[in-house]
């Protein structure tokens, strides 16, 4: 018997823990481009809205700080086609640790780099602080400082707690209310929500956690804490990022073939039909062609996926600054192959 299909740009979920009633499309276009992909960023990402995404994951820190010029003038094209209103996007930037203690700062750059007057959803991008760096030949500030000898360096008297301290009172801000829907963090585990959740400063608890989720890190336990909070989990990099080695896992495939559909298709439906949304990135805008359902899953494939990693999950992004984080370890290169 073959499986229901349904539209993936029809997908969508209600936030909870906010001002009004925010609704987020299940299935976006991420944008973690390198700095020399704006363009072909630009060009997937006007294919991807004309195929029906709605949903748009970016971030301060991308394309060294300038892929938000690039999608702002996306936007732009978009509704000067016709093709949409602002009000049919949902729009998500995040403030990255160099603007630790600077979020209204950050998401005004943002804003003007979007061409917007307001984001669906500000994230806290990492627990983390890093000081202001600036490269001496470009003047632009770094996104990952490091020291001499090539150690990420943070600032000193930081506390990772201070950036959602002033994303929470954004929303509060009868100067910078309207610009933020909702608000979030990334790269957090349990621990670390418990603060925010036992700080009584923070009137606005977060509305979602985005963090790196796929059949090789499934994050049940994160999963289960956020549902009892109310808190939407968008998994980032549900591909394993760059070359998207997911697609290639044998369980995937095995079930794909089982249905006649593609991995791709059965990633993206396990994600949808765990009330989870996903976010994956590509530059390549003729897979918009393709890409327009998802599929209900039948029960024992959808747990043959979640055990995929649960003997031994694997972290694709792993990035030195975050080596400091509990579970964020770094891998040697040969674990990594
Ligand atoms: N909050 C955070 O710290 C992070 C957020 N993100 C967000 O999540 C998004 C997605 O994660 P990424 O790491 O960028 O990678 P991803 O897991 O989406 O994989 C991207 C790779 O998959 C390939 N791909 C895409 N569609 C494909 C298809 N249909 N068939 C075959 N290959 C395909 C792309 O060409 C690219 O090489 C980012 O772009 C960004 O928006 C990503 C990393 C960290
Ligand atoms: O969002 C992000 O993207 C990069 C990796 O692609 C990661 O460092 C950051 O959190």
């Amino acid at each position: 018997m073959s499986l229901q299909k349904k539209l993936l740009t029809e997908a969508k979920l209600k936030l909870h823990n906010t001002k009004t009633e925010v609704f987020i499309p299940q299935y976006g276009f991420g944008t973690a481009s390198a700095p020399d992909q704006l363009e072909e960023t630009k060009t997937a990402l006007k294919a991807a809205v004309k195929a029906g995404v709605r949903n748009i994951d970016t971030a301060r820190y991308y394309g060294n700080g300038h892929i938000e010029y690039a999608i702002g003038e996306a936007i732009q094209e978009l509704i000067k086609e016709g093709v949409v209103t602002r009000e049919d996007l949902f729009i998500t930037t995040k403030v990255w640790p160099n603007y630790w203690n600077r979020a209204a700062d950050s998401l005004e750059t943002s804003l003007k780099a979007l061409q917007v007057d307001y984001v669906d959803l500000l994230l806290q991008h990492w627990p983390l602080c890093f000081p202001q760096v600036v490269n001496d030949k470009t003047g632009e500030l770094i996104g990952k400082p490091h020291d001499e000898n090539g150690e990420p360096i943070y600032e000193k008297d930081g506390d990772y707690i201070v950036t959602f301290q002033q994303i929470n009172k954004i929303l509060d801000d009868p100067a910078n209310g309207k610009k933020v829907r909702a608000i979030g963090v990334s790269n957090y585990d349990v621990l670390k929500l418990e603060r925010v959740f036992a700080d009584e400063s923070i009137k606005n608890k977060p509305s979602v956690l985005q963090v790196e989720l796929n059949p090789q890190l499934n994050q049940t336990e994160l999963i289960d804490f956020c549902t009892k909070k109310g808190i939407t989990v968008i998994g980032y990099s549900p591909l394993g990022s760059s070359g998207a080695p997911i697609l290639k896992l044998p369980e995937l495939k095995e079930i794909g073939d089982k249905h006649g559909i593609k991995p791709y298709d059965v990633v993206i439906s396990w994600f949808i039909s765990k009330n989870l949304v996903v976010i994956p990135r590509t530059i390549n805008p003729d897979r918009f062609k393709d890409i327009k359902y998802y599929y209900e899953l039948p029960e024992e494939d959808i747990k043959k996926i979640d055990q995929i990693g649960e003997t031994k999950p694997y972290r694709h992004i792993d990035e030195d600054f975050a080596h400091v984080l509990p579970g964020f370890t770094g891998r040697t290169k040969t674990e990594n192959e």
